[in-house]
């Protein structure tokens, strides 16, 4: 074990880390120790052996196992995206939409869809909730994940002085850049930059520790936030597993993201009908808001693999968006991934992020062989 490592442990006064090096992890399927991916399935023709070429995985005591970073010919063309110009679409009462169709190539953003599938961490979140005076149990019908913690809390280095404790000059870094080197990364309060101890703090609600935003999305994110000209603290990712999984009608107008919320949301994999209705007016005599409604047109924008859709403005505070279930033939393999980037603003944005999210729950990870989410289970 490190000094490094020593030292936030004796800062929080826990456990030594149950954490070990990738190589006694037990990572999840398709994933070895030395940073390859095994291609069981999808490593059979030329272009996909390119995918192997990990460099390497972004660790943190919050994850339950390491998650590679890209293959290097995705993370290369990163640089030079979006691949597409943008197109505007605000043509609609309220609305205000900007569409890279695609942002990432065909064939990258494939690769990139199998990455990330069998990289990543999800969960099949369930909760109660109460509605007219009784208790309803979701099951969320879609696989998720998320990174990420709002603006009064950054993830910084926890270097150590000679003296032992936690550098304050090392806590002085880009509160953008929550990927580099992850492994050693702690919550600073964002003014103080003092060490936030989440769990002593019950900050979160216990449902998880905020996780710092991997690399493999963390890129992404760096892209997007050029192209869309702010900045994003959370990377939220569903995957939708066949037609059977959705999302129904709402609106991310959570009051956490401020009054006119940017919302950057890229498709991989599978082609899905995303689908836009004005909110109604508020009941009785609206006026202007009827007229809007009245005026609106439903949307349906068939998303492909690679597409990105920055709803921006007035977007979520006036118009619903899902993405219904589908029936009929799914293409090859009718999965499909959706990550959005979001900034969360205060700390309810990040508790209730994890708390739908991550939740409570088993963890579970990709199976190659059997092609389905499995539930993981750690190497004793
Ligand atoms: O999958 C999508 O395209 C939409 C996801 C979404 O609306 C959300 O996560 O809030
Ligand atoms: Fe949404």
């Amino acid at each position: 074990m490190s000094a490094r490592k020593r030292t936030i442990d004796a800062f929080f006064g826990g456990p030594s880390s149950k954490k070990a090096k990738p190589s006694a992890i037990n990572l999840p399927t398709g994933a070895t120790s030395n940073g390859q991916t095994t291609q069981a399935v999808h490593g059979s023709d030329e272009g996909r052996k390119e995918i192997n070429a990990q460099i390497g995985f972004s660790e943190h005591d919050s994850y339950p196992f390491p998650i590679a970073h890209l293959p290097q010919h995705i993370k290369a063309e990163l640089s030079s995206l979006p691949s597409s110009l943008e197109r505007v679409i605000n043509d609609q009462p309220d609305l205000d939409l900007v569409y890279y169709e695609p942002y990432i190539p065909r064939s990258s953003a494939k690769d990139l869809f199998y990455h990330l599938r069998s990289s990543l961490p999800f969960y099949r979140v369930e909760y109660d909730i109460q509605r007219g005076g009784f208790s309803t149990h979701i099951r969320t019908p879609r696989w998720t994940t998320v990174f990420g913690v709002d603006d009064t809390s950054h993830f910084a280095s926890s270097l150590t002085s000679p003296e032992g404790s936690l550098s304050e000059t090392s806590l002085l870094e880009d509160p953008g850049d929550q990927a580099d080197s992850t492994a050693s990364k702690i919550v600073v309060d964002a003014k103080t930059l003092k060490p936030v101890d989440v769990a002593k703090e019950k900050l979160y609600s216990g449902y998880t520790h905020p996780r710092p935003i991997p690399k493999c999305l963390d890129d992404l994110r760096i892209s997007t936030q050029r192209a869309a000209g702010c900045t994003f603290n959370f990377c939220l990712v569903n995957y939708y597993a066949s037609g059977a999984d959705s999302i129904s009608y709402h609106s991310d107008d959570e009051r956490f993201l401020g009054p006119l919320p940017a919302i950057a949301s890229f498709s991989l994999g599978a082609r899905r009908d995303f689908m836009m209705k004005h909110k109604p007016p508020p009941k009785a005599g609206a006026g202007k808001d009827e007229q809007a409604n009245n005026d609106a047109k439903p949307i349906k924008l068939p998303l492909g693999s690679g597409d990105m859709i920055l709803m921006r403005g007035t977007t979520q505070a006036n118009w619903l968006h899902s993405i219904p279930k589908r029936s009929g033939k799914n293409e090859a393999d009718g999965g499909r991934i959706n990550i959005t980037f979001r900034r969360a603003m205060v700390k309810g944005g990040t508790d209730n992020y994890y708390r739908y999210n991550v939740g409570t729950g088993p963890v579970y990870t990709w199976d190659e062989v059997n092609q389905e989410m499995r539930p993981w289970k750690k190497d004793i």
